[in-house]
């Protein structure tokens, strides 16, 4: 196994210091010669980024994304960890799809994949699924979810709030009450009358974390939001946690940037779930970030094939891409914030997801070597054809970012040198 020694790094903003890894972990041992150097002066070395909302498509869309290709963008991306959500075809809702997504992300070897398990069988939303079972199998799985779709029954979410508990689990919702966003294209407000696309308001993500923070809180469980989009539900939010309900929250690097004015043009990039929002929304969830009210910022990368996306705005899928440019467009909104973003962007997903391991504390020796250096002073523009991911349907195309990814380590084995894939 390689040593590396990270000459004249800085860890999370602080005065530059000699990092040296060895064995896979960080070492507080004298380099020996045979260590690699890295010259790292000017590179800020964070936490692995670890990702607790990713779509990586295998089984079933091979063609848009795969647990390998996925795995390469997270890595080009500053991460060591992702959360592979559940809506893969089969579903992910058996130990036995969610053991080989598990066996394949250990193949890819360029991140720790961790896959979520589906709450009901075939995200139908009738019938839960194995919970149970997938906690028990080689995957290990502790977060459920229906992502794509939300657990719109109230009896089978609290059914599924009570199951967890056995194991501390965690269900992640995506909250979405589904009469109230029936042919909704884009976000309900002045844009989309304008444009006259019917909408999906508000109150529709709103009502269901309302519903599930007092359910959570009834059965004394644990409840994640998915991809919060709206001031509203961050004042919901607010008001759970000050009452101690055991609730966690996501927000999307594009929710923290990009508005629904960007649907005027119908460029089906901009089209995902939730929708962008307000101006006035963004300004909420960029606060509640920095308040902690939103505990994480997870990526939602969700890879479309080309025929998916490139066709007219009713008929395009949901979602963008988002592991490549996770931490520029964070570091473009909050600067060079380092705790701030270790925190929201490795430590807390990290302890949500039970991932240990990750998220460690990089000048402690002994502490697991997963970690990646960006150079904050670089600038690149976003080119959706040099991205690592098999899709290409990212909103930032043609955006010049802060902040490039030099090098990743997954237990102290590089994934990432020179800004490139080292396999
Ligand atoms: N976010 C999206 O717009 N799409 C996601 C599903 C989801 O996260 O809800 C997808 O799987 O494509
Ligand atoms: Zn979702």
């Amino acid at each position: 196994m390689m040593a590396y020694l990270l000459k004249g790094v800085s860890i999370l903003g602080a005065e530059p210091t000699d990092l040296f890894i060895k064995d896979g972990v960080i070492s507080s041992d004298k380099a020996g010669k045979d260590a690699e150097v890295i010259d790292a002066s000017g590179l800020v070395a964070l936490p692995g980024l670890v990702d607790v909302h990713t779509h990586l498509r295998e089984p079933g869309r091979e063609d848009a994304e795969t647990v390998e290709t996925g795995s390469r963008a997270a890595a080009l991306g500053g991460y060591t960890a992702v959360c592979a959500m559940a809506n893969t075809s089969p579903v992910a809702d058996t130990a036995g799809v969610v053991e080989q997504v598990w066996r394949l992300g250990r193949e890819a070897g360029l991140v720790d994949v961790q896959p979520i398990g589906a709450v009901t069988v075939g995200l139908a939303g009738k019938q839960m699924a194995e919970l149970g079972a997938m906690a028990t199998s080689a995957a290990n799985v502790r977060i459920f979810s229906d992502d794509g779709f939300c657990v719109a029954d109230p009896k089978l979410m609290r059914r599924a709030l009570e199951y967890v508990k056995a194991f501390d689990g965690v269900i992640a919702q995506h909250a979405e009450e589904p009469r109230l966003t029936e042919g909704a294209q884009m976000h309900e407000g002045e844009v989309s009358t304008r444009l006259g696309l019917t909408g999906w308001p508000a109150v529709a993500e709103e009502a269901i974390i309302a519903r599930d923070v007092l359910l959570a809180e009834h059965v004394g469980s644990r409840l994640h939001v998915c991809h919060v989009s709206t001031a509203g539900s961050v004042e919901v939010l607010r008001q759970a946690k000050a009452r101690g309900v055991r609730v966690t929250a996501e927000v999307t690097p594009h929710h923290l940037l990009l508005t629904d004015e960007l649907a005027a043009g119908y460029d089906p990039v901009f089209k995902v779930n939730p929708p962008l929002r307000t101006r006035s929304d963004v300004e909420a969830l960029r606060q509640a970030l920095l308040d902690g009210i939103i505990d994480v910022v997870a990526t939602d990368h969700a890879p479309h094939a080309v025929q998916d996306k490139e066709c007219e705005w009713a008929y395009a899928r949901p979602g963008m891409l988002g592991l490549e440019t996770a931490l520029p467009i964070v570091l473009s909104v909050f600067g060079e914030q380092w705790d701030l973003i270790a925190d929201r962007m490795s430590i807390a997903p990290a302890r949500i997801a039970g991932l240990a391991g990750h998220g460690g504390d990089l000048t402690k020796a002994g502490t697991p070597a997963n970690l990646t250096l960006v150079d904050p002073k670089a600038r690149w523009v976003v080119d959706p054809g040099g991205l690592a991911s098999r899709s290409r349907n990212t909103p930032y195309a043609g955006l010049t970012l802060p902040g490039r990814i030099v090098a990743t380590f997954l237990r102290g084995e590089a994934t990432v040198l020179d800004g490139k894939a080292v396999k």
